[in-house]
């Protein structure tokens, strides 16, 4: 029924959060709770074991995070989950937890979708049946609009996404952040629990400037123990459509995230190269891998892939040992 709000929540009920969720019990009493974004991040155990029984038909979770902002993280989320959607057989879901800078609905030709409400909780935006995503850009009126919030309110829509979002049986949540170490990972990794978690990809240009935040992010994933599946290089060369020749647009200064990974115990999942292709799929919205499948590009996304469905297997296999 057009213009009429049946069959989807109101966007005042959408965003409204919970002032008194997820209060640890530590915060409690403390005059700084509602300024405090880790008081207001804090979950009592029992609410953190409501979120996970929720998503108990999610097999794997990936986080996807970068230390700098513009290295292609939002790109690499969406080719992930568009390559791993690729096998029909595999449910793939997309959550965007870049609630400041929401890019996936437009990478992913959702442009203007807005969030339905069924018997069982939101329903994800589907791009292909086997392929669905949740972003705060469902929730605004337009695209430019801006979302100016502080850390508990961001919170609590992370924590909205996890419990209200009717994600089903899923084989493989990603979980695309915003740049640096802010509320939002603090957030995610509270919620679902680093341990429930299988990893984090971290996608660096070959820069210095973006290596050394790539530094801070692996201290981070450290000190919440969250395991680390590996680095992407990104932007890493360009192979010229003509010629075929590689030349280096950002020269490594320090040996890039290669040298990196070797110092810090990290892998190196692989390098993409840099394909003006890629900028022209994702402004259409459309899979840069399906698009142009024979790019150098396109053959180091899949390998990438590859690497972290492995490693996702192996981590299963570890987890159902220990059970
Ligand atoms: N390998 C690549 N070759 C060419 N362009 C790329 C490549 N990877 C990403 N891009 C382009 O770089 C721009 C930034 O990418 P993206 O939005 O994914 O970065 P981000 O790290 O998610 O940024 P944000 O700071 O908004 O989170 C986009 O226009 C994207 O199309
Ligand atoms: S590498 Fe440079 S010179 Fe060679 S074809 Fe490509 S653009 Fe031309």
């Amino acid at each position: 029924m057009e213009g009429s709000h049946q069959g989807k929540p109101h966007k005042e009920t959408l965003l409204f959060l919970s002032a008194q969720a997820g209060r640890a019990a530590a915060c409690q009493g403390c005059p700084n709770q509602k300024l405090c974004a880790a008081g207001a991040a804090a979950t009592d155990p029992v609410e953190a074991a409501e979120l996970r029984e929720r998503l108990r038909g999610v097999k794997h979770i990936v986080l996807v995070l970068s230390g700098k902002g513009g290295v292609g993280k939002s790109t690499f989320s969406a080719m992930l989950a568009h390559g791993l959607a690729a096998d029909e057989a595999k449910q793939v879901a997309l959550l965007d937890i870049d609630i400041c800078g929401p890019s996936i609905p437009k990478m992913m030709g959702l442009e203007g979708e807005q969030v339905h409400q069924s018997g069982s909780g939101w329903s994800p935006v589907y791009v292909e049946e086997n392929l669905g995503v949740m972003s705060v850009g469902f929730l605004l009126s337009s695209p430019d609009d801006a979302v100016i919030w502080r850390g508990p309110k961001k919170n609590g829509l992370i924590k909205q996404f996890l419990r209200d979002v009717d994600w089903g049986e899923v084989d493989y949540l990603i979980v695309d952040t915003p740049p640096g170490t802010s509320d939002e990972h603090l957030s995610i990794v509270q919620y679902l629990g680093a341990s429930h978690i299988d990893g984090a990809v971290i996608i660096t240009t070959p820069q210095e400037v973006s290596l050394q935040d790539v530094r801070k992010e692996i201290n981070f994933c450290h000190k919440v123990k969250l395991p680390i599946i590996g680095v992407v290089e990104n932007m890493s060369g360009f192979i010229c459509p003509n010629c075929k020749k590689e030349s280096q647009i950002f020269p490594p200064t320090t040996g890039g995230a290669e040298k990196m990974c070797q110092n810090l115990n990290v892998s190196l999942l692989g390098k993409v190269p840099l394909d003006p292709q890629i900028g022209k799929s994702c402004d259409k919205g459309q899979s840069f891998l399906s698009e142009v499948p024979d790019s150098p590009a396109t053959s180091s996304y899949r390998s990438i892939i590859q690497r972290i469905q492995e490693y996702c297997d192996q981590h299963h296999c570890q987890e159902e040992k220990i059970i």
